[in-house]
C-alpha cells in the first residue's frame, strides 16, 4: 500500500502525512527531506545557490528513487506535479490525494513561514494565487482522490482520508469489536 500526497506549499502534506502514517502504521517518507540528506544543506539554500532547474532535477530523481520502492505514505513538494515524468510516476505507482486548499487558507498557514523560497517574495499571497491558478490542474490530473483542507484540523483530514482509503478498498478497515444485537422495539 503506497500513498502519496500532492498539493501546494502549506496544504498540509508534511503534517498530515506524518500523522496519516503513524495512524496506518505504515512508513512515512518525505520527498524535501530526501532532497536535503541528498544536497546537504537546507533547501532555500540550494534554490539560493544552484537555481530552482536544479532542485527540479534533483526532486526529479527522488521521486523516481521512491516511486520504484513505493512503500507507506510519501509527503511530497508542491512542485513534484511540475514535471509529466513525475506526474507519471506518481500516479503509476501510488494512491494520489490533492490536499487542496485556498491561497488565502495557505497564506494564513504560512505567512510567518520562511523555509519556502517560493514565498520568500513580497507578496506572497500574490504568489499563491498565482501558483494555485498554475498548478490546480497539474495535481488534479496527477490525483486519484482530492480533500479540501480549508477548514478541517489535520487529525479530522487523517481521518477524512482513512475513510476514503477504506471505501476504496486501498487499506482494510480495522476490526470492530463486536456490538450487542439490537433489540426489537415493543
Ligand atoms: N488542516 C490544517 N489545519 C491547521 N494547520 C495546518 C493544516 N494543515 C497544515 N497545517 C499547518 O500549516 C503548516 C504547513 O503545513 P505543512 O504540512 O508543512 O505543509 P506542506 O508540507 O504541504 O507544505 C504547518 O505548520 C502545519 O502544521
Ligand atoms: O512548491 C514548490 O515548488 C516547492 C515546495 C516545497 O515543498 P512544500 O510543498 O512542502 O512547501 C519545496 O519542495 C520547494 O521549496 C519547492
Ligand atoms: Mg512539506
Amino acid at each position: 500500500m503506497a500513498v502519496a500526497l500532492v498539493g501546494l506549499p502549506g496544504a498540509g502534506k508534511s503534517a498530515v502525512g506524518r500523522r496519516l502514517g503513524q495512524r496506518l502504521q505504515l512508513p512515512f517518507i518525505d520527498s524535501d527531506n530526501v532532497i536535503e540528506q541528498r544536497i546537504g544543506c537546507s533547501i532555500r539554500d540550494y534554490f539560493e545557490r544552484e537555481g530552482e532547474a536544479s532542485f527540479r532535477d534533483i526532486e526529479q530523481q527522488v521521486i523516481a528513487d521512491l516511486a520504484e520502492t513505493a512503500t507507506g505514505v510519501v509527503a511530497t513538494g508542491g512542485g513534484s506535479v511540475l514535471r509529466e515524468a513525475n506526474r507519471n510516476r506518481l500516479r503509476a505507482s501510488f494512491h494520489v490525494i490533492y490536499l487542496r486548499s485556498s491561497p488565502e487558507d495557505l497564506f494564513r498557514r504560512l505567512r510567518h513561514d520562511v523555509k519556502r523560497p517560493l514565498l520568500q517574495v513580497a507578496d506572497p499571497l500574490g504568489r499563491l494565487r498565482e501558483l494555485h491558478a498554475a498548478r490546480d490542474p497539474l495535481y488534479r490530473e496527477t490525483a486519484h482522490d482530492v480533500v479540501e483542507t480549508g477548514r478541517p484540523s489535520v487529525a479530522m483530514l487523517v481521518n477524512i482520508i482513512v475513510m476514503q482509503l477504506e471505501l476504496a478498498g486501498i487499506v482494510v478497515p480495522a476490526a470492530q469489536p463486536d456490538l450487542p444485537p439490537v433489540q426489537p422495539h415493543d
